[in-house]
């Protein structure tokens, strides 16, 4: 049985549509089995006895966390905390997402596990400290961090995109922030290829799409699948931007690619580019038209 923490999260969503369609049997809990409750954590796993626990709960608001730093704290560092001592004290093996925000943004390559963190947000340094809780408390967890995530389910960046390339005629995107999207599908794919393989091989791994891109270049992308696809009914002009031009209450990495050598060698991963990950949500995915 897997207990997935914040099944109704856009990643939980995912990953349990994913185990139903895999045979794989789990159990959610998000708000009701508040992570900031040890007890419900703990009353939790006793009634239902979880072989495996999958952490997607977390707070996610980038800008909002900068006003919002105790919150950020309380469910990206304390939560894992209380999530890693109730998988500990029952010997659970723990899976707990983190990002590439945990960096500064300095690196001119691909981050490797142990490059040197730099957080520049109050989100960065609420995921890092989640990480810090989490080693400290459970030898038997896989910290994921990933990037750029989407998928059909909740607000993301595709999302926003696609609203706003219907709604107006120009937008504005940076072009000097590197990245790499994450289809939240490849995501829950390896999290079941790491609980099927039973491996003992914990500790920290980056996992995104490969390839590279900035958001503009995302961006671009997004909007040649919606117009092809018919998401997107009028021409919008998209133009790319400096940071400068588009203030944003956190200071998000100029550069994040993660290196994902580690989880390649470890799970016989293949990645698939972001652009064709991409093209396949845009094929496979229910895109809520009415929401666009
Ligand atoms: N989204 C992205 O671009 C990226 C995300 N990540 C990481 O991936 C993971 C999944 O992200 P994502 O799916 O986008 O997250 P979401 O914000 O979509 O989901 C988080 C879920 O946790 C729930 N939650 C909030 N408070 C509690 C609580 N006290 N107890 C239990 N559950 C609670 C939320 O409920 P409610 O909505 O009501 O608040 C929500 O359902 C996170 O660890 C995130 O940091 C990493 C890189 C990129
Ligand atoms: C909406 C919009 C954003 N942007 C910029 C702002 C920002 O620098 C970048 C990304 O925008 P967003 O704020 O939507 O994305 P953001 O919330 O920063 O996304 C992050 O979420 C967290 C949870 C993570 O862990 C990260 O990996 C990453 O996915 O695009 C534009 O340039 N033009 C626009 O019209």
């Amino acid at each position: 049985m897997i207990w997935i923490i914040g099944n109704q999260g856009m990643l939980g969503k995912e990953l349990s549509r994913y185990f139903d369609e895999a045979g794989l049997p789990h159990v959610g809990s998000d708000r009701e089995v508040s992570i900031l409750e040890p007890s419900a954590l703990r009353n939790f796993t006793k009634k239902h006895r979880p072989d495996w626990i999958v952490n997607c709960s977390a707070y996610t608001a980038v800008d909002k966390a900068e006003e919002e730093e105790s919150s950020a704290f309380a469910l990206n560092r304390d939560g894992p905390a209380y999530i890693a001592e109730a998988a500990a004290d029952h010997n659970i093996p723990l899976i707990h997402i983190s990002t590439d925000y945990v960096f500064d943004g300095s690196s001119a390559e691909p981050l490797a596990e142990d490059a040197a963190t730099g957080p520049q947000s109050v989100y960065g340094r609420s995921k890092l400290a989640g990480e810090e809780a989490v080693r400290k408390i459970t030898e038997r967890h896989f910290i994921i961090r990933t990037a750029w995530l989407y998928g059909e389910f909740g607000s993301n960046f595709v999302y926003t995109m696609l609203k706003l390339m219907e709604s107006r005629d120009s937008i504005k995107v940076v072009n000097d922030q590197k990245g790499s999207p994450t289809w939240a599908r490849e995501l829950a794919l390896l999290i079941s290829v790491i609980i099927g393989s039973g491996s003992t091989a914990y500790g920290t791994y980056h996992f995104s799409g490969e390839g590279e891109c900035s958001w503009y270049g995302f961006a671009r992308e997004i909007y040649r699948l919606g117009r092809e696809k018919g998401v997107l009914t009028s021409e919008c002009e998209i133009n790319p931007c400096p940071s400068s031009e588009f203030p944003t209450p956190a200071r998000r990495p100029r550069y994040s690619l993660l290196c994902k050598e580690k989880v390649k060698r470890e799970f016989g991963l293949e990645i698939p580019d972001w652009k064709d990950s991409l093209a396949e949500f845009f094929s496979s995915a229910d895109i809520p038209l009415n929401a666009v």
